[in-house]
């Protein structure tokens, strides 16, 4: 493991791997399909970001007090599990529609109640891809508030669907709204509504 090409380059972990279910391989197929005519679009997704907007967030928001030997180890949340055991999911965005599909797999250690999801980490499935559909529409924003109606246990290991949509826009403030299913689309697992702001550029965070 030493030497796995992780360390040396960045492996994208929104494509399948030996952990993901068949429900969670059926439904990245369909999708991908839909990417064909470029309606939708998978979004790639690393452990350490280095894109344009990442430099950006550094540069204009960033104290560089809060970079020290620590903090340089930084890496994403979600994608800091081993293959399977964590948060397993790939995202696909339609920009038209201003609406983004999250696929996910929620492993064995996100357990809460013995048999189900911790329900923080269904907050942190629901924002992390809520936050994405406000950061495509607004670029650097942060996660003001997030509402979270959990309607029926997410069973631990199980594939579901979040759709997540940007309805409104006032000024710097983006309201995003996010249901979770089940794969059949009989279940309605919990509804929420989200409030992202875009980070002033006057402002640095402190
Ligand atoms: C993240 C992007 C970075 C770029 C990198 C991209 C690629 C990376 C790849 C993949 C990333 C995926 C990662 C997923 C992560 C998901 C995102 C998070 O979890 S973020 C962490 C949790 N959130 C916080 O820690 C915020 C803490 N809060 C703050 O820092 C401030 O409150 C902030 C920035 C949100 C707003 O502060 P102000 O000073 O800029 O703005 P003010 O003037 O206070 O508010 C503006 C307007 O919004 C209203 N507002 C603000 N907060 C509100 C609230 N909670 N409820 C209702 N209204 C609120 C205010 O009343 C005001 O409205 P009026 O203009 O007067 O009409």
């Amino acid at each position: 493991r030493l030497f796995s090409s992780e360390k040396l380059t960045q492996r994208d972990h929104s494509l399948p791997n030996p952990s993901w279910s068949k429900d969670l391989r059926l439904l990245f197929d369909q999708f991908m399909k839909k990417c064909e005519d470029s309606s939708w679009k998978r979004l790639p997704s690393y452990k350490c970001e280095s894109s344009q907007r990442v430099q950006d967030f550094k540069t204009h928001f960033l104290d560089p007090k809060f970079m020290n030997e620590q903090t340089v180890h930084g890496q994403l949340f979600t994608r800091s599990f081993e293959d399977g055991l964590g948060f397993e999911y790939a995202m696909f965005c339609n920009d038209a529609e201003k609406r983004i599909v999250c696929l996910f797999q929620g492993g064995p250690y996100l357990q809460g109640v013995p048999g189900f999801l911790h329900g923080g980490a269904i907050a942190t499935i629901i924002d992390a891809t809520t936050g994405m559909t406000a950061l495509l529409a607004g670029g650097i924003v942060m996660t003001a508030n997030l509402n979270i109606n959990f309607k029926r246990p997410i069973p631990l290991c199980s594939t579901v669907v979040l759709n997540s949509q940007l309805d409104k826009v006032e000024g710097r403030k983006f309201f995003v709204s996010c249901n979770i299913h089940s794969v059949d689309g009989k279940t309605l697992y919990s509804e929420t509504t989200g409030l992202f702001i875009k980070l002033d550029p006057d402002k640095r965070l402190k």
